[in-house]
């Protein structure tokens, strides 16, 4: 809650709708409490006196009643309807909306039919059909507001709804045996509840808008009784004449609907999950880079890919979260590099700076380069960083679910990936879609071109996923643990598909992993990242035999072996440090088992001999004895 109420003070906007909102709702509470002249006291003597008149502060109607006391006590009526007709509407609303969506079938589609017979009318002609059957009166414009309202409400919990409605969370409920309605109130319904109070903070104002019109055409509250809406409606024929009597309570339905659409739109972006990050902004097309120094020109090498003294933080309000300090790693045609780590020590985050693709904000470049045959893609145009982005560099991720589109056939996105780099026919962009999936070995690829994500294995779609990132002959494929979300089975199939295409192709990759197994089997040289920085580097046999960082040995001894069944898997106690705040040293030092007093203290850097190089004071024995 408290989180809640930061964010939204942080929109100064909302903050501004909630203190008006908040000194008016007070006004109105308080109203009965104030020495207020009778609302409806007609006193015809003093008919339109202006504001400021004596004993009169904001003067009096036609009929001579104290304007302030009929204003305050008018806005009391109208935000009590407003809120009254917005609370009806909205529990109304989502209870059709979960009933239909959580049971669907025959009575989603009767419910549903009824709703769009409702939208189907003029908003205001059944709003006014409802008053008219019902006759006027204060309470059956509540009544009227509140069901045309009902639809709006319904259709977006609905929608919400029958997302959940298949969540694993909803089937496990059901298996432990909960009645349906027990995992409406516990399981849908927590799930919706700030659907709802996002949906009804940004239509209070508008229904207070609508009773006021009904009002104000004499269908809401009856004389003498005021709200703003009778008010403006009593004072139409002195609109000329006399406008402070319209111009005082439009006013006030202009404070209360600006400072409740305001406020509205702020609790919609602080509830908002995915607004939270500090991100308020959409992310820019390609991540900032801030680099207050240009990188160092490139010394030749032949690697096709090069990453220098990369930095990437992501500054979210005043904290500074360093997610990549200082990595280099390179890798040449036909090379698989492997980068491992546990989860958060920024193997993605390095990944995805590499072509721009980290979120700004909150991230932000700060320093180093990432160059492709030695072009720095950090000071590229985004035009260019786009042209080059899955076709010189591709990328595979994790879950192949959420990166295919679920609503375009497989073969129509493979497609797309070619067009998206050059002008190609529709047949001959089929004809290369088939060679696509054929050469990822998909059993059938005239077939299963024209399915879509959802009919396919989750192998196949990482397969697709390949062979999309394989769409545009790229040099560089960067694949962000592609197998974690696989069987052991179709992780090997996956594997030695890579590594065929590598040969094949010679083809660069960069395999980001967290499983040493899986390195051994696919990497030549292999980086081992912690907190953000490489602590280990060499090549992967060497490493595995022999290596020399603590923390690449305590991976290693996490990784089982068949036939090793008495060996003692050891977890790493204890957790990586935040990378907002990192520790002075070695950040695996509290953690390691050879840490002493020097450890902590100072930059330790990543010393090099040979091919192998390793961030640590006092590298594992093995190591000393081979350097040796
Ligand atoms: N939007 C963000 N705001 C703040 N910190 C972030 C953000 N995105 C990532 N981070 C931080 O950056 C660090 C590196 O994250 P990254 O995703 O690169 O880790 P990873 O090694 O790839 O982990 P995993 O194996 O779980 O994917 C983490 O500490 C993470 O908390």
């Amino acid at each position: 809650m408290s989180a809640f109420f930061k964010l939204l003070a942080r929109n100064r906007l909302a903050l501004g709708g909630l203190i008006v909102m908040g000194l008016v709702v007070a006004l109105a509470l308080i109203t009965p409490l104030l020495p207020l002249a009778d609302p409806d006291a007609t006193d015809t003597a003093n008919r339109f006196l202006p504001p400021l008149s004596d004993g009169y502060l904001l003067g009096t109607d036609g009929l001579g009643r104290d304007l302030l006391s009929r204003l305050l006590w008018g806005t009391r009526l109208s935000l009590a309807v407003g809120f009254a007709a917005a609370l009806f509407a909205a529990v109304a609303g989502a209870a059709v909306g979960i009933i239909a969506g959580f049971y669907g079938g025959r009575t989603d589609n009767i419910i549903m039919r009824g709703v769009d017979m409702l939208m189907a009318f003029p908003y205001i002609l059944l709003a006014l059909a409802i008053v008219a059957a019902l006759g006027p009166g204060l309470v059956n414009a509540l009544i009227a507001v509140s069901v045309v309202n009902i639809p709006f409400f319904a259709r977006n919990i609905r929608g919400i709804t029958v997302g959940l409605a298949h969540k694993e969370f909803v089937d496990a409920a059901k298996l432990a045996g909960m009645s349906n309605p027990r995992i409406i109130l516990s399981e849908i319904l927590p799930n919706v509840v700030p659907v709802i109070v996002i949906a009804m903070s940004t239509t209070i104002g508008w229904m207070i808008l609508e009773t006021a019109g009904l009002s104000f055409l004499g269908l809401g509250s009856q004389p003498p009784q005021a709200d703003l809406g009778s008010m403006l409606g009593e004072a139409r024929s002195a609109l000329i004449t006399n406008p402070h009597t319209s111009v005082i309570p439009g006013i006030m339905i202009l404070i209360i609907v600006m400072s409740i659409n305001l406020l509205g739109d702020g609790v919609r972006d602080a509830l908002d999950p995915r607004l939270k990050s500090g991100a308020l902004s959409r992310p820019m097309a390609a991540t900032r880079v801030e680099r207050k120094e240009r990188p160092a020109p490139e010394t030749s090498t032949d690697a096709i890919l090069s990453l220098d003294d990369l930095h990437t933080q992501f500054h979210v309000k005043d904290r500074i979260y360093k997610a990549v300090s200082g990595v280099s790693l390179s890798v040449k045609p036909g090379e698989c590099l492997g980068v491992i780590g546990e989860s958060g020590s920024g193997k993605s985050v390095t990944a995805l700076s590499i072509m721009g693709l980290v979120a700004s904000p909150p991230g932000i470049i700060t320093a180093g380069a990432a160059r492709l045959e030695g072009r720095d893609m950090l000071s590229a145009r985004f035009g260019e960083l786009r042209r080059l982005r899955g076709r010189r560099v591709a990328y595979i991720f994790q879950d192949p679910l959420a990166t295919l589109h679920p609503l375009y056939k497989v073969g129509d996105q493979l497609i797309e990936a070619i067009s998206c780099h050059r002008a190609i026919s529709k047949s001959e962009g089929r004809k290369k879609a088939i060679e696509l999936l054929k050469s990822v070995r998909i059993p059938n690829p005239e077939e299963r071109i024209d399915i879509y994500p959802h009919e396919m294995s989750g192998g196949m779609r990482q397969r697709v996923g390949i062979a999309m990132a394989l769409a545009n002959d790229p040099d560089v494929i960067i694949a962000d643990e592609p197998t974690t979300a696989l069987d052991v089975t179709v992780q090997a199939q996956i594997l030695s598909l890579l590594s065929d295409l590598r040969r094949e192709r010679g083809l660069a990759i960069i395999f980001i992993t967290h499983d040493f197994g899986v390195v051994a089997q696919l990497c030549d040289r292999v980086a081992v990242m912690y907190a953000g920085r490489i602590v280990e580097e060499g090549p992967t046999m060497e490493i595995l035999r022999a290596p020399a960082h603590p923390y690449t040995s305590r991976l290693i001894a996490c990784v089982p072996e068949l036939g090793e069944g008495k060996r003692k898997l050891e977890a790493i106690p204890g957790l990586p440090p935040s990378v907002d705040n990192l520790p002075a040293g070695c950040a695996f030092a509290d953690r390691c088992l050879k840490a002493q007093d020097s450890c902590t203290k100072g930059e330790i850097g990543l010393e090099g001999s040979g091919s192998r190089a390793v961030r640590c004071l006092f590298p594992e024995p093995g190591f000393a004895e081979e350097t040796a």
